[in-house]
């Protein structure tokens, strides 16, 4: 698979160990940074992981930052994108079998490099088990779709 693999200065160390796994495991590594320790911003480069796997650059996402929480807000605000922010190997794979979430987060500030490289191993080797899931899942677009906003000079309807 091709992964989008995107970080801030929080989760640039623990990145280098993502990454390390995702070539062993014979994925494809697409790296949106960010590439060192200086301080930026998380929502800069979220957005570049999320926007590869929702435009189907990518199959899927792994986001990292200090808690993981910033990446993870950002993600979930790209339409089609279900962000699951894990810290143990569990989380992960039932947010692949019943999220059918596409973008991993993680703290880097939360979890060592060994466990990431299991939280990783988890999410991408469960699949989907749709069903009742498929379900759930379609009433999360359901409610992307309500609240997406109009599409440019589309007619704005009540008042
Ligand atoms: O954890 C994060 C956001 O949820 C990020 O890693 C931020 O960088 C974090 O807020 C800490 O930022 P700092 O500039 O390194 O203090």
């Amino acid at each position: 698979m091709i992964i989008a693999v995107g970080c801030d200065h929080g989760g640039f160390d623990l990145k280098e160990a993502v990454i390390e796994v995702l070539r062993q495991e014979g994925h494809e590594v697409r790296d949106f940074g960010t590439m060192s320790r200086e301080s930026v911003d998380y929502p800069d480069f979220a957005r570049a992981v999320a926007a590869a796997v929702a435009a189907g650059e990518a199959d899927l996402g792994v986001l990292m930052c200090g808690t993981g929480i910033g990446v993870s807000i950002t993600a979930n605000k790209v339409p089609g994108i279900r962000a699951a922010l894990c810290a143990e190997p569990y989380s992960a794979r039932m947010a692949r079998q019943h999220n059918d979430a596409n973008v991993l987060c993680m703290g880097a500030r939360v979890v060592g490099p060994g466990l990431a490289q299991d939280i990783v191993r988890a999410f991408l080797t469960a699949r989907f088990e749709g069903g009742r899931h498929a379900r759930r899942v379609g009433k999360i677009r359901a409610i992307e779709l309500e609240f997406a906003p109009p599409p440019p000079g589309g007619r704005v309807t009540g008042g």
